[in-house]
C-alpha cells in the first residue's frame, strides 16, 4: 500500500499519481487488482450509484455505509473517502464527530474536503493533529454548485485565480497531503502544482497535476446520466451489462436456458416412489 509519504515522493520523482473512485466491495477490489495508487470514495456515489439529483443528498450514513464495502474490498489501498455535504461546517465538535465516525467505521486513511475557508483550514489542522490525514478539493466543488450557479469551470478570471492559488498554498499549510483540482484551467493547474510541495491530483485541470482522478462509472460508461467532457471512456459496460441481461432473458424465454449443465439430478426410481405415496 502507498503510504502519504510514498505519494509525496511520487510527486517528486515526477511519477504521475493514478486515483479511481469506488463505491462498494467489487469496485474497490477490480481497482486494487489493476494497482490503483489511491482509491476515492467520493460522495459522487450518489449520483452513480444512489441515483440522487447531485451530491448534497449524501449523508454520513451513506459514507459510511458505501466505504465499509470500500475497505473491504481493498484490504490494501490507500482510501480516502469525501465528508459529505455540511458535515464538516456547523461546527468544530460536529466536524471532528463526523470525520472520526467515518474513518473509525470505515478504516479508510484520509478524510477528503472542499473550500479552503477559515474553518476548513482549521479542521485540516485539528484532524492531521488528531492522526487523520485530509485531502483538499479546489475549484468545481459539487457541494456548492447551487453557490457556483452549475457544474463550471473555475479559476478563469485573475480574482478566481488568484484566490486559488492562495487557497491551495493555505491547505498545504494547514497539513493537507494533496489536493484535488477539479475544473481549472490547464495553466493555472500547472502553476499550483509546481508552487506546491503535496500532490495536486487533477479532474478536467489538464496534463501537468502531479496525478489524475476519474469517477468510476465515467470510466466504464457504467449506467450514468451524462459525462462531462474530461472524461476518456474505456469501456462500454452499461451497453454491454444490458445485452447480456437481455440474451438472459431470451434464452428463457426461448428455452435456451436452462440447460442440462446448470440442473441438479435425483435417483429417477426414488422420485417414481415419492409420486406413487403421494397418491395412495
Ligand atoms: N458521473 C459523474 N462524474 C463526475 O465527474 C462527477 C459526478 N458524476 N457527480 C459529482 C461531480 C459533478 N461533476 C461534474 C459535473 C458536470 C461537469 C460538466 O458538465 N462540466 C462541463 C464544463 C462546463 C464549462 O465549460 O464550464 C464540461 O463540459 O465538462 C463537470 C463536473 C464532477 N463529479
Ligand atoms: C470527482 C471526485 C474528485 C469527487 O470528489 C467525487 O467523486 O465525489
Ligand atoms: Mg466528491
Amino acid at each position: 500500500m502507498k503510504t502519504t509519504i510514498q505519494i509525496k515522493e511520487m510527486k517528486k520523482n515526477k511519477e504521475k499519481i493514478t486515483m479511481v473512485t469506488a463505491y462498494d466491495y467489487p469496485s474497490a477490489k477490480l481497482a486494487e487488482q489493476a494497482e490503483v495508487d489511491m482509491l476515492l470514495v467520493g460522495d459522487s456515489l450518489g449520483m452513480v450509484v444512489l441515483g440522487y439529483k447531485s451530491t448534497i443528498e449524501v449523508t454520513v450514513e451513506d459514507m459510511i455505509h458505501h466505504g465499509m464495502a470500500v475497505t473491504r474490498g481493498a484490504k490494501d489501498t490507500f482510501v480516502v473517502i469525501d465528508m459529505p455535504f455540511m458535515s464538516y461546517h456547523i461546527s468544530t465538535e460536529n466536524s471532528l464527530e463526523n470525520a472520526r465516525r467515518i474513518i473509525q467505521k470505515t478504516n479508510a486513511h484520509a478524510v477528503k474536503v472542499e473550500g479552503a475557508a477559515q474553518h476548513i483550514l482549521d479542521l485540516t489542522e485539528r484532524l492531521t493533529v488528531a492522526g487523520v490525514p485530509v485531502f483538499g478539493h479546489l475549484g468545481l466543488t459539487p457541494q456548492s454548485v447551487h453557490v457556483l450557479g452549475g457544474y463550471r469551470v473555475q479559476g478563469k478570471n485573475r480574482e478566481t485565480a488568484k484566490q486559488l492559488i492562495i487557497d491551495a498554498k493555505n491547505l498545504e499549510r494547514a497539513g493537507a497531503i494533496g489536493i484535488v483540482l477539479e475544473c481549472v484551467p490547464d495553466l493555472l493547474a500547472k502553476y499550483i502544482s509546481e508552487q506546491l510541495t503535496i500532490p495536486t491530483i487533477g479532474i478536467g485541470a489538464g496534463m501537468d497535476c502531479d496525478g489524475q482522478v476519474l469517477v468510476y462509472h465515467d470510466i466504464l460508461q457504467y449506467a450514468v446520466e451524462y459525462t462531462p467532457s474530461f472524461v476518456q471512456k474505456y469501456e462500454e459496460i452499461g451497453n454491454r451489462t444490458k445485452e447480456a441481461i437481455k440474451k438472459y432473458c431470451s434464452d428463457v424465454k426461448t428455452g435456451q436456458f436452462p440447460t442440462n449443465s446448470h440442473k441438479f439430478s435425483m435417483e429417477p426410481s426414488l422420485m417414481k416412489e415419492i409420486i406413487q405415496e403421494e397418491n395412495q
